[in-house]
């Protein structure tokens, strides 16, 4: 018997060709013997290869990259649970839109269900998660399949890249010898011409004149700016600010914020502590995502809302009187503008919003600027001075309270602070390898993590150690979960909500960064937390901070303070 299949290396040459020549770029590739073939092909490739070992962290490394780049990255495992480590990551690919091209390596029909070693049902693994499943033939040698190869790889990347974007799972199976040799690429098949050409979506001129007829008499409006990328729709998001009056709410995910005076971003906090007092607007323009803020969502659950979704998708969870336009942002709204022109202008309503977004403003610089003692809000609050020897810098913000902090004490980070978070699952996993990845395209990332959510991906550090990768890494240690100390499960008794909402760890992680080889710096004061930033921030590789702030209770109180209660 051959002890080195050149079948296999024709078979995935082409396949690998085909994929470069689709716009693929980065491959990330987990070890194992049964995938050797998909990683000897990776490996000898012009493909931007990493290898890491900890499939569960890998593959949100291979979706920071995806998520930075918006282009497909391949993601390779052998057999077995390996594969199925990827689910975590594929999950959070598929509801915000990542383009991934998943390979997982097989064994042959004949094995599957024997008894076999490290052998899984791998069809449709992902189930629902994924945009498209091939199990994928075994070579053969045949001109056919290199076609097939050929086809199959500018599929997957289109598939993968279409709108809207997402994960597609390749399942490779393999027979032994697994050892590869692959043939002179000149007598590969040229890729050829794109096989795919995507329509182009324009927005349906009747669903315009549907939702001016809807918007007709409305003076008294929002327009909300989501999570997504926003900057192309923003001059016309402007316009259409100034001809209907209504303000703009810039969600810090939308990454407006401090682009234009008339954005504004400080709903969270205005409506933690004056919902109630403060009229409702009748209609809603939102582009993109739901906003983080649930304070907003709630707001604005009985307002008539219009999404502009140009990522061609349903997400709209308070379920109220909505009319969704799909299609780019900039061109439906200009559309809009058009078709809302001599629109009734309330311009005490346009006031009344920018005289609150400048009350919280003075509000809080009146109650953050000079404390010292530790609490939350003061890392977000000064985020942007502190970051400054950095910027303009990626900063990647784990869920729970970092993304809600942000949200209410970031405001104005303008061009120098580009804001990403995996918001598709709002999970606390993956969080450090997601930003690790943004790294590995960007040069630099800042990762403001909590906890829980550092503790759930420690692994994802080697990615840093290993490629030498530049992030500043801020852990906020409230030592456990603080977002349930804003949940209605706070008012249970203990031990019932510590043992199991608090959950605290007595961990502290200097070791964690000794094992990375990170320069560490262990803080608790607001000054001594902003010494460390400003010193650590300008040197190369992985810098680990870790905020000891106040307890979880005590960030509540501080919350409340700033949101206007008494304390
Ligand atoms: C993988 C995963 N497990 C559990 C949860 C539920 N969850 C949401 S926030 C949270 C606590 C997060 O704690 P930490 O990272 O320390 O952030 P903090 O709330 O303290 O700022 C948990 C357990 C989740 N979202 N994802
Ligand atoms: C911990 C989980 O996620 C929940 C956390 C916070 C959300 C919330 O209610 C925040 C409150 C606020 O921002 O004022 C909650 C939600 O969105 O309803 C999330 O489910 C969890 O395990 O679900
Ligand atoms: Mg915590």
């Amino acid at each position: 018997m051959s002890t080195q299949s050149s079948e296999v290396g024709r078979y995935l040459a082409q396949f690998v060709i085909s994929l470069e020549h689709s716009g693929v770029t980065h491959a990330v590739i987990c070890p194992g013997s049964r995938s050797t073939p998909l990683s000897l092909a990776l490996y000898a490739s012009h493909l931007k290869t990493y290898v890491l070992m900890d499939e569960r962290s890998a593959a949100f490394f291979a979706l920071g990259i995806a998520k930075n780049l918006r282009r497909p990255t391949l993601l390779v495992s052998t057999s077995g649970t390996a594969a199925a480590n990827f689910m975590p990551a594929v999950v959070e690919a598929f509801w915000s839109h990542v383009p991934l091209i998943v390979l997982t390596a097989d064994r042959p029909p004949e094995l599957r269900d024997s008894g076999a070693a490290q052998t899984i049902d791998q069809i449709r693994l992902y189930g629902s998660h994924v945009k498209w499943f091939q199990d994928m033939p075994l070579a053969d040698g045949t001109e056919i399949l290199d076609r097939f190869a050929n086809i199959t790889a500018q599929r997957a990347a289109i598939t993968a890249q279409q709108n809207p974007a997402g994960p597609v799972h390749l399942n490779f199976p393999f027979r032994e010898p697994l050892l590869t040799v692959f043939p002179d690429p000149s007598t590969l098949l040229d890729p050829g011409p794109a096989r795919i050409i995507p329509a182009q979506e324009q927005p349906d001129p009747q669903g315009i004149l549907l939702v001016a007829q809807w918007l007709r008499h409305i003076s008294q409006g929002f327009i909300v700016a989501g999570p997504g990328h926003m900057a192309q729709a923003l001059p016309a998001m402007l316009r259409l600010s100034r001809q209907l009056g209504w303000p703009i709410w810039a969600d810090p995910l939308s990454n407006l914020r401090g682009l234009d005076p008339a954005i504004l971003g400080t709903h969270d906090a205005i409506l933690r502590a004056h919902a109630a007092s403060l009229p409702t607007p009748q209609a809603v323009i939102r582009i993109g995502a739901p906003p983080t803020s649930k304070a907003l969502n709630q707001f604005i659950a009985q307002s008539l809302l219009v999404v502009i979704d140009a990522e061609n998708s349903y997400r709209e969870p308070m379920l109220q009187e909505a009319q969704i336009l799909q299609g780019s942002a900039d061109q439906v709204l200009d559309e809009l503008a058009t078709a809302l022109s001599n629109q009734t202008v309330d311009p005490a309503w346009h006031h009344l919003w920018q005289e609150q977004d400048r009350g919280m403003r003075a509000q809080l610089a009146q109650r953050l600027a000079s404390v010292n003692t530790p609490n939350e809000p003061s890392l977000y609050y000064h985020l942007v001075n502190w970051l400054a020897p950095l910027e303009p810098v990626d900063v990647f913000v784990s869920n729970s309270m970092p993304i809600r902090d942000v949200d209410a004490f970031t405001l104005n980070p303008g061009r120098q602070l580009r804001f990403w978070a995996n918001r598709g699952a709002n999970g606390i996993d993956g969080v450090t390898s997601t930003a690790l990845g943004m790294s590995a395209v960007q040069g630099q990332v800042v990762l403001i993590t909590g906890d829980l959510a550092f503790y759930h991906d420690m692994n994802g550090l080697l990615a840093a150690k290993k490629y030498g990768l530049n992030a500043l890494i801020i852990v906020v240690n409230n030592d456990g979960g603080g977002i349930f100390s804003f949940l209605p499960q706070s008012q249970l008794a203990e031990p019932t909500f510590e043992a199991l909402f608090g959950t605290p760890h007595g961990l502290t992680f200097e070791h964690a960064a000794a094992l990375y080889h990170a320069a560490y710096r262990h803080t608790q004061t607001v000054e001594e937390l902003k010494a460390a930033i400003q010193d650590l921030a300008p040197l190369p590789g992985l810098r680990i901070i870790e905020w000891h702030t106040a307890s979880r209770q005590d960030n509540v109180s501080w919350h409340a303070f700033l949101w206007g209660d008494p304390v």
